[in-house]
């Protein structure tokens, strides 16, 4: 039996905004209404890689790097200047009704529920242009209105809910017609941690009760490290990486942080034969050490006088971010390359 089709497919999808330019001033703007001055700008420059259903995968990247405006070509509301895109088998360009009922793509810093009205009356509207069935739109419902604890929020004005309330109605009103991709960029923005947190929960038990894929943006790094077992990494609109975190940390950092709190006031020379001494204060000690030498380092470290709260872990996301992008490699792709 032959594989099946994965449920996102790009093959050198690529995006060329034409941008008009001109200097400030009035004596431009007159200059610029007889020759325009354009820009180019490749936002997105030759993506190709397959996603496969119910797969959820992190997109990250810097500012700028590509990742909004290849989300929006997946949906459907940007047309690629090269390449191709497909999602569950369609072109999404093309906004075939059958294709606009399988996906939602959710804006954090968008919104489409109507500003006057209960988010419920914006839910019946959309049940009425999706054509959902009344018993489904019932249970779907129920159903998201316990995971997201929303029953008192959803009659009052959506203009007088707080950020959080009013995205996870967002989210809601995406999800009604049952997509089986979901393309969530920055869903969590200025959310407090707790918003944060719920949303994280029901993304995680909507994948799983529904098997639907997901493709998330975000600069909270812990929403990525949470949800998703796969990341795309972009920058400059190119592929930069393909992989799990954890593969990415081991490329870039690959020495493991063995901390602890002690009485350091001795000399430190015995312990600086572990690694590299990345902290050292009145109160605590932290080395980067070879994942080898972190039991010696281990019992180094609680031999301390004092010594508690130890701990050995990964170097933060963020930093190996930073680094990743500080440095000029395509990593994770050597596959991709190959073949
Ligand atoms: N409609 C547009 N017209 C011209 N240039 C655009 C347009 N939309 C995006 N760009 C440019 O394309 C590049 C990629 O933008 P995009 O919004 O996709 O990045 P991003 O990775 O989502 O960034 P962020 O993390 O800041 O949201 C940027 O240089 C941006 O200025």
């Amino acid at each position: 039996m032959s594989a099946p089709e994965p449920a996102i497919v790009l093959d050198g999808l690529s995006k060329r905004f034409r941008v008009n330019q001109r200097d400030p001033g009035l004596r431009s703007a007159i200059a610029a209404l007889f020759r325009r001055e354009y820009v180019e700008v490749d936002a997105v420059r030759e993506l190709s890689f397959c996603i496969d259903a119910g797969e959820r995968v992190g997109f990250l990247g810097p500012n700028g790097a590509g990742k909004t405006t290849t989300l929006k070509m997946l949906a459907g509301l940007l047309h690629p200047t090269g390449g191709r895109a497909q999602v569950l088998g369609h072109v999404p360009a093309r906004r075939e009704p059958e294709f606009l009922r399988r996906v939602a793509l959710v804006m954090g810093q968008k919104r489409q529920l109507s500003w006057d009205l209960p988010a419920l009356d914006t839910f019946e509207l959309n049940r009425v242009v999706y054509e959902v069935e009344r018993g489904t739109y019932d249970a779907r419902l129920a159903e998201m209105r316990e995971l997201l604890d929303i029953d008192a929020v959803v009659r009052k004005p959506v203009r007088t809910l707080s950020l959080g309330e009013r995205m996870k109605c967002e989210l809601v009103a995406a999800l009604l017609h049952g997509p089986e991709v979901l393309f969530l960029d920055e869903p969590t923005i200025g959310m407090d941690v707790a918003m944060q947190l719920a949303m994280r929960e029901f993304v995680r038990e909507y994948n799983r009760r529904h098997g639907a894929t997901i493709v998330l943006t975000s600069h909270y790094m812990e929403d990525v490290a949470a949800l998703c077992d796969r990341i795309l990494v972009i920058d400059e609109g190119r592929l930069r990486f393909d992989g799990s975190i954890d593969a990415l940390v081991r490329r870039i950092r690959p020495l493991r942080r063995v901390s602890v709190r002690a009485a350091v006031s001795e000399a430190l020379d015995v312990l600086d034969a572990l690694g590299e001494r990345v902290e050292a204060q009145v109160g605590s000690v932290a080395y980067d050490v070879h994942p080898d030498r972190v039991p010696e380092a281990v019992a180094a470290l609680l031999a301390l006088p004092g010594a508690r709260d130890l701990r050995v872990r990964d170097a933060p996301l963020e930093e190996v971010m930073r680094e990743l992008f500080s440095r000029n490699e395509r990593l994770g792709l050597d596959e991709e390359e190959g073949g």
